[in-house]
């Protein structure tokens, strides 16, 4: 791969350990994917925060690029972490995990790194323009950023979205090439009255079918920015899909499709199959957790004004994890009180993901999320009640 003088120095640690750690981990990915050079990016968006998900050793790590005193050198935003970082006692988060999720926290601080500690960083101010280069890491920004931004970035893994922050650049290949954001398949949608759930049912067959591939949605209409959260998010964790079209609505669609692409139909019997494939359990849950990938301020808003005409009292927890961003304008607009009244919380900061919410006492999980209802299993042990978050609560 090219470097210029000044990367080499870098890369040959003239500018000390971390930097050069840095650079090696970026011209290694560089060769192994046979990019030809690095490029500028203008934000970083850094995964790999929550203490389940890094342990101790990730922990160590971070600890040693904050004692270096090195700084990220374009806007970096953390993605959410294991727990809200303010009202975890309230919560019921265990103290040892909260205490290694603090330092975690506090090493990213150090380094400069943005601890706004949320998966929508669009929605709370790191907004990428069209075209522009980037290196986030978590799945459903990336495919969010991709698709309905049009910015570019591989989806990356959380130690090369550091990396990448603290030299300001990234490996020129993947979906950094145009040539590499053209669509494989074209996916005719016949579905009904659309929701989120609906559509993170589309996105988990979807992803299945396509694989790493790049869709190209027809006949979806009036999808609002939460309806492609939520088909992104959930393909991308069925899949290793980063980036999608859909008809007159992404900005790159038009330039995306060739003849000849395989052509998949989607109907409502394949969206039941998917709620059945998703759906893993009977029983009532013992936790409503809403917000994979982070609720909107429109989401709040929907829920609240839901809990409130239907005089809603919640039988069990419930968790709506939002930036600390949204909960701000949640509690200013009365959203927060509603939520509260009924039962629910609005937690914030937090990847229910990787929040150890299985040493919580958490086993039945009730989500309208696709993306959550993949990883819920898996991360957490949890058993699913997928659905309509109307059905949910009441
Ligand atoms: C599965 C997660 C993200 C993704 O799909 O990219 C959860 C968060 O992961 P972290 O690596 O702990 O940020
Ligand atoms: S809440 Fe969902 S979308 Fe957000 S980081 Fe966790 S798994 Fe990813």
């Amino acid at each position: 791969m090219y470097l210029t003088k000044e990367e080499e120095k870098i890369y040959d640690g003239e500018y000390g350990e971390v930097l050069e750690k840095c650079m090696n981990l970026l011209v290694s990915l560089g060769d192994i994917y046979g990019a030809e050079k690095l490029i500028p990016i203008s934000s970083s968006q850094i995964s790999g925060v929550s203490y389940k998900t890094i342990g101790d050793i990730g922990l160590e790590f971070l600890r040693d690029f904050a004692n270096e005193k090195v700084e990220v050198s374009v806007p970096s935003t953390l993605n959410p972490c294991g727990m809200d970082v303010d009202n975890w006692k309230k919560l019921g988060f265990p103290e040892d995990f909260a205490k290694k999720q603090l330092e975690i926290i506090d090493c990213f601080k150090k380094i400069g790194a943005e601890i706004s500690c949320t998966c929508t960083p669009y929605l709370t101010g790191n907004l990428p323009r069209f075209r522009e280069h980037i290196a986030w890491a978590e799945s459903s920004a990336v495919s969010f950023a991709n698709s309905v931004i049009g910015a570019k970035t591989n989806r990356e893994g959380g130690p090369a979205a550091l990396a990448s922050a603290i030299i300001g650049k990234t490996p020129y290949y993947g979906y950094h090439l145009d040539e590499n954001r053209k669509a494989t398949h074209i996916i005719e949608v016949n579905i009904e009255n659309p929701s989120i759930d609906v559509y993170g049912a589309l996105g988990y067959i979807v992803g299945k079918t396509v694989k790493n591939g790049i869709p190209y949605f027809k006949n979806i209409k009036n999808i609002n920015n939460d309806e492609l959260k939520a088909l992104g998010a959930a393909m991308a964790a069925s899949s290793g899909v980063a980036l999608y079209h859909v008809e007159n609505i992404t900005p790159e669609a038009k330039k995306a499709i060739d003849d000849n692409l395989e052509k998949i139909t989607i109907d409502m019997d394949d969206i039941k199959d998917a709620y059945e494939e998703l759906n893993t359990c009977n029983e009532a849950p013992d936790l409503i957790c809403i917000g994979c990938p982070h609720c909107s301020l429109r989401e709040i808003k929907e829920i609240a004004e839901f809990i409130k005409k239907n005089s809603i009292k919640l039988k069990c927890d419930l968790w709506i994890c939002t930036s600390l961003h949204m909960k701000a304008i949640a509690d200013r607009m009365g959203y927060t009180r509603i939520i509260e009244k009924a039962g629910g919380e609005i937690v914030k900061d937090t990847c229910m993901v990787v929040a150890p919410i299985e040493d919580m006492g958490y086993k039945r999980v009730a989500t309208n999320s696709g993306k959550a209802g993949v990883y819920l299993p898996s991360f957490c042990k949890s058993e699913v009640i997928y659905g309509n978050i109307k059905d949910i609560l009441k």
